[in-house]
């Protein structure tokens, strides 16, 4: 520590203590988006801290504020030193004697069962290097497996893992050795972690051995430096499946360790490749506050559509916004937008020396804190579900949801319009299905009916869009949509060329399986994700096999081979539905044509039109 804060130590103490806040830093008033909450934990001094003398500096207000204060020392031109006093309003704060279980169940906890039901639930921990990110990522880790592998969430699950790391450009497969992945997004804006490994678990122990091997990994990676866990964001994803709604999408778990700012003192030591990288880092952070800040619009947006507009989702703009496309798909077709939690940790460390990076870290806190509005009168709504409230919602399920009636205790106890078209559609089925007599035909068409009028009463805000536009409200012609919707633009010369010979990640292709047929017959279609020499020995395909064998044990007679994301029929006749997770490999042999197929908003699924 610097010798004028040891020199000053007691006297910064003294202020702390006598630290009354101005009006204007007094109130943390305004309300967060229940769906995204940010929040801080201040880590306790360490024992060396503790010995070296260092003050604590960060503290919660608390009281019935939810502001963190953070005072510096300031150096006097002459007299004696002052103290400059900062706020920052933060929905949630964890002190220094916090447990890690504490936090897991105020804030983290609901973004199980959430993501068990079919939604997508993020948790990102973020700080400067030494603030307690791995220490609290690690704990929440053991607590999650927990809650996921008791026996306490209802019905049936399988649960596959994939943890990968990315930094700057490149991206690493830690459950794969670190091999390199891509990190590539499909004609239909799916973004898939190509060659990355998913590990089926079924146990807590498997779960978080798998957990230890990937950290391990990051740990002792030979190329990077001693501090390498800070230097890199690390994603671990755990993909729920519903078996008893095979069509349904599948839940999304996301536990974030972000790379961090530095500690001020570790600053001496940089040379230009830390420099780059340090550079990369803010960047990808940046994109990061601004996909959270826009997508945390987006769904306060009761119409989920005119505000809308205003709001900006640059999710390209870096990968690791990219790898979480299902977190900010900002698409502002109702169906496609997937239900999204997600809690931001921020760990500070609480140290007078680190003042500058601690600042920096809630700034960031704060900066991605977006005020809920004033609600709207919903008196005379009558027709518009996302203005219902929970009378009115109750009143039409009853009288809308067919014969037997849907309960709406079980379906919408407490929702509002707004929140139960928030809520994951396997969720919302599942909920359906608890009433007795009632199928998953009438589950299924109860709740497109609800999207239905939700679309019908908003297609006036509304303007034709497809998965994966950046920019919402744009209006582009069907030709437009398919052009833009892949990576590589195909050319009006290109149709010429036989498909065959223009075969690229993100084309749909229909092909006549050789040898091991599934249940679905000889005629399918696939979305083509990679060569399979692009991927590592251990990838696996949808029926266990080795896509990328040791040379000479595939089949032959294929041709070059691909592997390709299954495009299965969906509950509704003649649509299809892509199913990522479900992967194969076909050969160019197998191919047949090329497919179009056009995504249908009110539907939500994809239909062919050539
Ligand atoms: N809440 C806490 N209670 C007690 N000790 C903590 C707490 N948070 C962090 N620590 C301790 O602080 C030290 C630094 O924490 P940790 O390694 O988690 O930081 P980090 O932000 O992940 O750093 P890096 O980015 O360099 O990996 C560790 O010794 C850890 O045990």
């Amino acid at each position: 520590m610097e010798q004028f804060l040891i020199d000053n130590a007691d006297r910064y103490k003294q202020l702390v203590r006598a630290f009354k806040p101005k009006k204007e830093q007094c109130t943390s008033g305004r309300t967060g988006n229940p769906d995204f909450l940010i929040s801080a934990r201040i880590r306790p001094l360490l024992p060396d801290e503790v010995s070296q003398g260092s003050p604590e500096s960060v503290f919660s207000r608390g009281g019935d504020t939810s502001v963190v204060d953070l005072h510096e020392l300031k150096k006097p031109i002459r007299g004696l030193p002052s103290l400059n006093s900062f706020s920052y309003p933060i929905d949630h704060i964890f002190g220094p004697e916090s447990t890690t279980r504490q936090m897991y169940d105020a804030i983290i906890k609901p973004l199980v069962p959430w993501a068990w039901g079919g939604g997508v639930s993020t948790v990102f921990a973020y700080g400067q290097t030494g603030s307690g990110k791995t220490f609290t990522v690690s704990d929440l880790e053991g607590l999650v497996a927990g809650t996921l592998m008791d026996g306490g969430l209802e019905g049936e699950r399988k649960l596959h893992m994939s943890i990968v790391e990315l930094a700057g450009q490149k991206s690493f497969d830690l459950l794969n050795s670190r091999k390199q992945i891509s990190i590539l997004e499909d004609s239909f804006g799916n973004t898939q972690l190509a060659g990355a490994l998913e590990q089926h678990i079924t146990t807590k122990s498997s779960f978080l051995e798998l957990i230890e091997a990937a950290a391990s990994l990051r740990r002792t990676a030979p190329t990077l430096k001693n501090d390498s866990s800070s230097r890199s964001h690390a994603i671990c994803r755990i993909r729920i499946e519903n078996p008893s709604i095979p069509w349904a999408e599948d839940g999304l778990l996301y536990i974030i360790d972000l790379a961090g700012s530095e500690a001020a003192r570790d600053k001496t030591t940089h040379d230009a490749a830390r420099m780059k990288e340090a550079k990369e880092i803010n960047t990808s952070l940046s994109v990061l506050k601004d996909c959270i800040r826009g997508r945390a619009l987006l769904d306060l947006d009761p119409s989920f559509g005119s505000g809308a507009k205003n709001a900006y989702v640059p999710f390209r703009h870096s990968t690791l916004t990219k790898t979480l496309k299902h977190v900010f798909d900002p698409s502002p077709t109702a169906g496609t937008r997937r239900s999204c939690k997600t809690v931001v940790v921020a760990c500070v460390n609480p140290c007078l020396a680190d003042t500058s990076a601690s600042k920096n870290t809630l700034r960031y806190a704060e900066m991605l804190r977006v005020v809920v509005p004033t609600k709207k009168a919903l008196s005379d709504h009558t027709n518009v579900p996302v203005m219902w409230n929970n009378e009115q919602l109750r009143e039409w399920i009853t009288k809308s949801s067919g014969t037997p009636p849907i309960s709406c205790e079980v379906l919408a106890p407490t929702e509002s319009g707004a929140q139960l078209l928030r809520l994951p559609i396997p969720e919302f089925i599942s909920r359906c299905l608890k009433t007795p007599g009632v199928s998953l035909e009438h589950a299924t068409a109860f709740q497109s009916k609800f999207w239905q009028l939700h679309i019908d009463t908003n297609t006036h805000s509304r303007t034709s869009t497809t998965a994966g536009n950046d920019k919402p409200g744009t209006k582009v012609t069907r030709m437009e949509r398919l052009d833009s919707s892949a990576d590589i633009e195909t050319s009006p010369e290109a149709k010429d060329i036989p498909f065959k010979e223009r075969i690229r990640p993100g084309m749909v292709v229909s092909y006549h399986a050789v040898g091991k047929v599934g249940a679905l017959g000889p005629k399918q279609m696939a979305v083509v994700l990679s060569r399979v020499d692009a991927v590592g020995e251990r990838v696996r395909d949808v029926n266990g096999a080795q896509v990328n064998p040791p040379s000479g044990e595939h089949e032959s007679g294929k041709g070059e081979r691909y592997l390709c994301s299954m495009v299965l029929p969906a509950i509704l006749p003649g649509a299809y539905d892509v199913s990522l997770w479900r992967q194969v490999v076909v050969g160019v042999e197998e191919m047949e044509a090329e497919v179009i197929l056009e995504w249908d908003m009110a539907t939500r699924y994809h239909y062919m039109t050539v």
